[in-house]
């Protein structure tokens, strides 16, 4: 990709399974060698650079937040400062420009933090063995440590979902409750491509069933608009590629994702 090419083209990357190895602890895992260097290098000179994940900014920030910027100086449009990721927490529901030092919040979701916090009270109490993620404005049930618990799990937040009037999304090994707000990854995307017209390409990275509004946010710009092209590069994992029908590029593994940025900016 030559340098213009590269400062046309936004980039979305999704974090858990797609720039980190999944394992059994969510708060012990990190991006893999290189993935918050390569980003940042890329924030300095793409058109876009962003992580769009379910984890909380909070939890992102301190991956991608403090990376020394390596691209160069482009701010002059008043979008994120150069050499910074924007990061997407929480499907969207949250975000910061700034590294995490500013954090804003969809006003439809804050007010469901109390809804949340009561929720990761009652699923610790109801599901002893499972583990339980206080995400501020989500509550994930992950069952990967104990699988056996999986239909138990699903089957209690489906039921405090209908109760509380929230909803429900799946993941690896995991389930989750979120406000009833009208926002995923799909809406990130769009909201992004639509503010920066200049755009001629998109890339989003990702594994798993929450990056599938990414994909066809993508695909729907790419069918709409005749020059732009849309890259879905889907990162393969052993328990299942939910989307391996949409994608156009495949890899092997998280680790394999900061070479591929390097290759496409060193082709710049
Ligand atoms: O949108 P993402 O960044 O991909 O987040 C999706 C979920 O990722 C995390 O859970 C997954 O990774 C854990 C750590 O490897 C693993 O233990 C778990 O089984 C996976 O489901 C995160 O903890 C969840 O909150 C996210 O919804």
């Amino acid at each position: 990709m030559n340098r213009e090419q590269l400062r046309r083209t936004a980039f979305f990357f999704d974090f858990d399974g797609t720039l980190s190895a999944i394992g059994p602890d969510p708060e012990k895992v990190g991006p893999v060698p290189d993935a918050p260097q390569a980003l940042a290098e890329l924030a300095g000179r793409s058109g876009y650079c962003a992580v769009v994940s379910a984890r909380p900014v909070s939890f992102l920030a301190r991956q991608f937040g403090g990376v020394e910027p390596g691209g160069e100086a482009d701010s002059d449009d008043g979008a994120a400062p150069s050499g910074v990721p924007e990061l997407h927490g929480l499907y969207g529901l949250e975000f910061s420009a700034d590294g995490g030092a500013t954090v804003h919040t969809l006003p439809e979701a804050a007010p469901y933090r109390e809804v949340m916090r009561e929720a990761v009270l009652e699923a610790t109490r109801d599901l002893p063995g499972a583990l339980i993620e206080d995400k501020g404005l989500s509550c994930a049930v992950h069952f990967r440590n104990s699988p056996d618990l999986g239909d138990a799990a699903d089957e209690w937040v489906e039921q405090y979902a209908r109760a509380h009037g929230l909803k429900v999304q799946r993941g690896r090994m995991v389930v989750e409750l979120k406000p009833p707000v009208q926002r995923d990854k799909g809406a990130v995307v769009r909201d992004a491509l639509a503010a920066r017209p200049e755009l001629v390409g998109g890339w989003f990275f990702g594994d798993d069933l929450g990056d599938r509004p990414g994909f066809e946010a993508l695909a729907e710009r790419a069918e709409r608009t005749p020059r732009f092209t849309a890259v879905r590069v889907a990162v393969a994992n052993a328990e299942g590629d939910p989307l391996g029908d949409l994608a156009d590029l495949m890899l092997g593994a998280p680790d394999e994702v900061p070479g591929l940025v390097r290759r496409l900016m060193r082709e710049g």
